[in-house]
């Protein structure tokens, strides 16, 4: 037997209940809604950290929300080019894939980091089903610019297969390579994926979990991290020359989500644990968010002007 006084004694935290109640008005806003994840190779780095993510997915599933992941692996498919002394270069964000290098980009994401995806999350219950974006047809390309070699250009996205995984309580861990129009496959950016299987489902929200706290207005200066944007200032630094290479396709991906309407689009550090929840849950939020606003604002602004514009984003 042990008294409650002792429990107390312990340390049971008196904030957590008042935390849980915090995400209540969150909750009711995500809760039967369809939220795309994109994880990036970036973030995933760290295998606890991932591991952690996925559970985090599992929680949000557990919680009513449909999430929907699609991954990167950009830095696994470095190292694997670095061990069969393949170049690495990238124009505009987009990786030049050789054809031999097209069956490297494969094996690694959907056959190591997809599979170590869905590892992780199924130690929380079999709820991950891994997926590449081949598979039903899901992503379907064409080349993109001879000059990049097998890198997709994305024609069509076939939702069937995912819409049913959502229906039955699945949640679909994607890859990011695409079913050719002529056959074959092709290497799509995961940002540029993420952002058109948003669209094409009608996801609620796309939220990008990469290795910085954000979008900067001039990288890397700390002040510059931006909290809120309007779609068109999205629109007009994705025109602009400002971008640099990993953010070129995600800040694009954002635009193409909420032209097609979805609500809002979030850019935040996949590093931080439980990042998601954070963002999701908590009046605070995190990172970098686009739509919903008219105008940019820097993260030094009060949470009162952040937690309106969650209002607002929610509507
Ligand atoms: N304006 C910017 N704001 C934030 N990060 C930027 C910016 N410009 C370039 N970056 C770089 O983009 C990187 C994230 O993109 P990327 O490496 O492709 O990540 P991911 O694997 O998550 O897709 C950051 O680590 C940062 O170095
Ligand atoms: C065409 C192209 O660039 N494809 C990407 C696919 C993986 C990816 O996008 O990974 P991250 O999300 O980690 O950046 C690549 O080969 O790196």
């Amino acid at each position: 037997m042990k008294y409650a006084n002792e429990a107390r004694a312990e340390g049971v935290p008196v904030r957590t209940g008042e935390i849980l109640y915090e995400a209540m008005p969150w909750l009711k806003q995500v809760t039967g809604k369809t939220i795309v994840i994109k994880y990036g190779g970036s973030a995933m780095e760290n295998p606890q950290l991932a591991a952690e993510v996925m559970a985090d997915i599992v929680l949000l599933k557990i919680l009513g929300v449909n999430p929907v992941l699609v991954h990167g692996g950009g830095k696994a498919i470095n190292r694997a080019f670095a061990k069969f002394d393949l170049p690495v270069e990238f124009v505009d964000g987009q990786r030049v894939t050789t054809d031999d290098a097209m069956d490297l980009v494969r094996m690694v994401l959907t056959g190591e980091v997809n599979q170590q995806l869905v590892e992780a999350m199924n130690a929380h219950g079999n709820m991950g089903v891994g997926v590449s974006g081949t598979d039903a047809g899901i992503i379907v390309a064409e080349q993109a610019d001879p000059r990049l070699g097998r890198v997709g250009k994305i024609t069509r996205i076939n939702t069937p297969l995912i819409e049913d995984l959502v229906a039955d309580d699945y949640i679909p861990i994607i890859a990011s390579i695409a079913i050719g129009e002529d056959g074959g496959c092709y290497n799509v950016n995961a940002d540029v994926a993420a952002g058109y299987i948003a669209a094409a489902i009608g996801a609620h929200k796309i939220i990008f979990l990469t290795d910085v706290d954000g979008l900067y207005e001039n990288y890397p200066d700390p002040d510059s991290l931006i909290a809120e944007m309007s779609l068109g200032e999205a629109e007009a630094m994705v025109r602009g020359d400002k971008l640099a290479s990993g953010m070129i396709p995600k800040l694009a991906s954002c635009v193409r989500a909420l032209d097609s309407g979805v609500s809002a689009a979030h850019i935040i550090n996949g590093t931080v644990p439980h990042a998601l929840l954070l963002e999701m849950l908590t009046d605070s939020g995190m990172g970098t968010m686009v739509g919903g606003l008219a105008s940019a604002q820097f993260l030094n602004v009060s949470p009162v002007s952040k937690f309106a514009a969650k209002l607002i984003e929610n509507r």
